[in-house]
């Protein structure tokens, strides 16, 4: 593929990426600037309702799971370019949540329902800090490499791909997955929590559980004795909880 072409195609993916994420804040928030939202939508039964929603949720955890591990990502950059393969992952990724917007069954029957302003208004106030927490993680992280536009252009200016590095900055000292803990706090953070969005918040809730295991067995593998010992002394999604019981807390020189 031409590296201009491989830049375009970043780009491309990138505002897909960038556009699907608004419509998830909307989403979960049921907002009014967006047509369908997770309790406002196409009516079904409780039992198709059921079956779809689950279906959608087991279709981005398994793309999602998938595309990511090391494995895939050997077998796939054997077809695509390395420098596009980040934002195919972004561009499928994108592509699952949007066949789940527009699929989703709403479920509205009510499971809680906070109508104290004060504390309807903090639950909204956690539910921001969790999207904000998400996007600051991703700059912690590595904003254009998580998705995809410095590989395309490193790969358009003839640089050879950074050294991945185990990073630690700000929020990455208090536990290991803020990203993942802030999306806990946008998926469970409402004051009228519906049995469509229980399921979605308990669902994506699984996955990331599932997803921390086989990204920290990449980790240890990428990383070795620097990231056990991260794990032994940082907590997973809490601060000071979730730590492993394994090496020992050696102090390490933060990589930023
Ligand atoms: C979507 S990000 C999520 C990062 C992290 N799990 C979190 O919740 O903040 C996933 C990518 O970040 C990388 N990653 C996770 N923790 C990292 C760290 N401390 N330093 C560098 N890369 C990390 C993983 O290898 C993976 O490619």
């Amino acid at each position: 593929m031409p590296r201009m072409l491989q830049m375009a195609f970043a780009l491309v993916a990138y505002a897909i990426f960038f556009a699907t994420f608004l419509y998830l804040i909307a989403f979960l928030g049921n907002l009014p600037v967006v047509p369908v939202t997770i309790d406002r939508g196409p009516d079904a039964s409780l039992a198709t309702a059921l079956l779809v929603n689950l279906g959608l949720i087991a279709l981005f955890g398994l793309q999602h799971s998938a595309m990511a591990r090391q494995g895939f990502k050997r077998a796939w950059t054997r077809l695509v370019p390395a420098a596009a393969e980040r934002s195919v992952y972004v561009l499928a990724s994108s592509i699952a949540l949007l066949i789940l917007f527009w699929g989703w069954r709403p479920m509205t029957a009510t499971i809680w329902e906070v109508t104290n302003p004060l504390l309807a208004g903090l639950l909204w106030a956690l539910f921001a800090a969790g999207w904000g927490i998400v996007l600051l993680s991703t700059f912690l992280i590595n904003h254009f490499e998580l998705f995809g536009l410095q590989q395309a252009w490193f790969a358009l200016r003839e640089r050879a791909a950074a050294a991945p590095q185990l990073r630690q900055p700000l929020f990455y000292k208090l536990v290991r997955h803020p990203l993942y803990s802030g999306f806990f706090l946008a998926f469970w953070a409402t004051p009228h929590m519906t049995a469509g969005h229980l399921l979605f918040a308990a669902g994506m809730s699984v996955w990331t559980l599932l997803a921390i295991r086989a990204e920290e067995k990449d980790l240890i593998a990428l990383f070795g004795h620097d990231y056990e010992a991260y794990r032994a002394r940082v907590g997973m999604l809490v601060p000071g909880i979730g730590r492993s019981a394994g090496k020992g807390p050696e102090p390490l020189a933060p990589a930023e």
